[in-house]
């Protein structure tokens, strides 16, 4: 039992907003974070001990707690030896999303054990804490902020709970140790012995409804690391996945919203491409690219449900004209993401503007038309039901894009600089039209296969007249255009040439030679490119995979596996990775954790496995 702290005066927290916390603000590092989630939302928890990202009740809902873009005014909630000096260490217990981060201090050690149970009715963020040996001095310090960080709500206790509310939200903090209220902050200070526990439960709910009933602490750890552990181990891989490819697979499940299939992009927005630069965006909805690829991983790893689950999805969010079909999508497949910057935020370490909704949505994408029909021919041949539903979608969106698929496009990329001919976008026009044509010669679905087939023949033939430049070797990034954009490495892997191709070969040298930093690998150069946008990026973590995936289909397999492992090195202490690395820095840059890059892990992982075991090459 945890031994009380102090008894307040006023449980109303009514005085300034100026706290200081009792320690320094750490430098603001993005891989210091490491992700919880009860599979609708996700939290951020540093090694400082401070949760400085949480939305409730969704992924896209506003952050309650969002110092990972300010300051602890902001919103924040940290556990955390009294002692400044405290050195934290962390990992997840196993295979789950349960985080662990134990505390060394002169006086003794504690571990904090923080996670979300899968969800019932209400979202809870549970925290425990336990006291491994000596005697520790403990300061839970939470500060909510609604509404992007700047909503202070009203406060009250009762019954011995907090009760926060303001507009439509309402927290509740339940703990067994005492509360009290300072400077528009809730504290709690504790001694916690060998042996002894402290638990703090958070929920949220609709500050229109009754606060839910409370959630046992202690009984919801086993439950909630049962799923992980089930759910990981329910897999039908005969091949027995690494610890990397494990904890990345875990974070792509954490990614999807449960309750309608759909996967984020990344729990996060505006963690920046530059630091203190404006490419900061808001990833918290439903890329059709994204979430084609993550499922492309998932089924490669033995993952079916989700494939069913995200393919139902899809079919709801484009229902209707095919013509409106989008990039992108809410959770739930809202439409309208509208994009508006939070000025009140100042950024992850002054990276503004803070970026809310994404612009994205309204753009034009060519290759999300390949990527679906893709995804939606190997969820068949994984047999996943429901395969007539499926292909009337699908064939409403083959009529569209053979109204679109030779207009200019903002392609992969979404540049902001006005649409070109990219080269992936019609590549992917034509994986589109090679899969639909695919699906009736060898799956017996009806449709024009002969027109379908003559005009994947067609846009092959005018890709490699006008995205080829026969001077230097390489496909390059758009018609007519001499620069180069990592996505063409992506060629034999969707079959469009094969492996052993002249032009690939060369592409693959080109881009190394041409993109490549440290190894790693730039999507573009950003002065050959006009996307519109100032500033520079760092090297993008997935096109770093696909040049592992293309060395090793050329035959440059131990080339291939350098690669990985000098990627795989990147991960943080909880393996988890961002969108892009900044080689000068030595740091992570963009939003984090991203399923671009863990599923580029996973997809790399698994065409080493079949390039350095001939045995398994036939399987793909
Ligand atoms: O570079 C500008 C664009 O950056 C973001 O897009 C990137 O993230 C997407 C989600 O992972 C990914 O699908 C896309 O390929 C990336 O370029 C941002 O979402 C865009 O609004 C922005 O224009």
């Amino acid at each position: 039992m945890a031994h009380r702290g102090t008894t307040p005066k006023t449980a109303q927290e009514t005085a300034q907003q100026t706290s200081s916390s009792p320690r320094p603000t750490p430098e603001h590092r993005i891989e210091d974070y490491a992700l919880i989630g009860d599979l609708q939302t996700a939290a951020l928890v540093s090694k400082h001990g401070s949760i400085d990202w949480l939305c409730f009740p969704r992924f896209d809902s506003p952050a309650c707690f969002a110092a990972l873009l300010g300051t602890e005014d902001n919103g924040h909630w940290r556990i955390a030896p009294r002692d400044a000096d405290a050195v934290s260490s962390r990992h997840y217990r196993g295979d789950t999303l349960v985080l662990e981060t134990e505390w060394s201090t002169p006086t003794g050690s504690v571990r904090v054990i923080d996670f979300m149970p899968p969800r019932d009715t209400a979202p809870d963020v549970v925290r425990i804490v336990e006291g491994i040996h000596g005697s520790v001095e403990m300061r839970s310090e939470l500060r909510l902020r609604f509404d992007y960080g700047h909503v202070v709500p009203w406060a009250r206790r009762s019954d011995g709970q907090i009760d926060a509310i303001a507009g439509p939200d309402a927290v509740s903090l339940r703990s067994d140790v005492h509360q009290y209220g300072r400077d528009l902050t809730t504290y709690g200070d504790f001694r916690v012995g060998k042996g002894d526990r402290a638990w703090f439960v958070l929920t949220w709910h609709p500050s229109h409804h009754p606060v839910p009933r409370a959630t046992d602490a202690i009984a919801s750890l086993k439950p909630t690391e049962d799923f992980w552990t089930d759910w990981i181990g329910g897999t039908t891989s005969t091949t027995e996945l690494s610890e990397e490819v494990t904890r990345s697979i875990l974070t792509l499940k954490a990614l999807t919203y449960a309750p309608s299939g759909g996967i984020v992009a990344a729990p996060t927005t505006s963690l920046p491409e530059t630091l203190g630069g404006s490419r900061n965006w808001d990833y918290r909805y439903c890329w059709l690219r994204d979430a084609t690829m993550t499922l492309s991983a998932m089924l490669r790893a033995g993952f079916t449900d989700e494939a069913e689950a995200w393919r139902n999805w899809l079919l709801r969010a484009i229902a209707g004209s095919p013509q409106d079909v989008q990039i992108m999508y809410g959770v739930t497949g809202e439409r309208r993401l509208t994009e508006f910057e939070a000025g009140w935020l100042p950024g992850f370490a002054g990276s503004a503007p803070v970026r809310i909704g994404n612009a994205a949505a309204e753009q034009l994408q060519i290759d999300v038309f390949g990527e679906v029909m893709d995804v939606l021919a190997l969820a068949r041949e994984h047999q996943i039901g429901a395969i007539e539903e499926a292909w009337q979608v699908q064939r409403g969106l083959m009529g569209h894009l053979e109204e679109v698929w030779n207009q200019p496009d903002e392609g992969i990329w979404e540049v902001r600089g006005g649409r070109q001919h990219f080269t992936y976008s019609k590549v992917m026009a034509w994986v589109a039209f090679d899969r639909a044509a695919r699906a009736v010669e060898r799956f017996g679905l009806s449709g024009p296969a002969k027109e379908w087939r003559a005009r994947a023949d067609e846009i092959h033939k005018e890709v490699c007249e006008q995205a080829y430049d026969p001077d230097r070797n390489t496909f390059t990034q758009a018609y007519g255009s001499k620069a180069l954009d990592a996505a063409v490495l992506l060629i034999p892997q969707v079959g469009f040439l094969p492996a052993d191709d002249p032009r690939v070969v060369g592409t693959v040298d080109t881009v190394q030679r041409e993109l490549a930093a440290d190894g790693f690998v730039r999507r573009y150069l950003t002065e050959h490119t006009d996307d519109g946008l100032v500033g520079d990026e760092g090297t993008f973590l997935i096109c770093s995979f696909w040049l592992a995936d293309a060395l090793a289909m050329v035959g440059r397999v131990g080339e291939a596996r350098d690669l990985y492992e000098k990627l795989v090195a990147l991960r943080n202490d909880v393996g988890l990775l961002a969108e892009e690395y900044d080689v000068s820095a030595g740091r992570m840059l963009g939003n984090f954790p991203q399923a671009f890059s863990h599923l580029g892990l996973v997809n790399t992982a698994w065409h080493l496995t079949t390039a350095e075991s001939p045995v398994r090459k036939s399987a793909y």
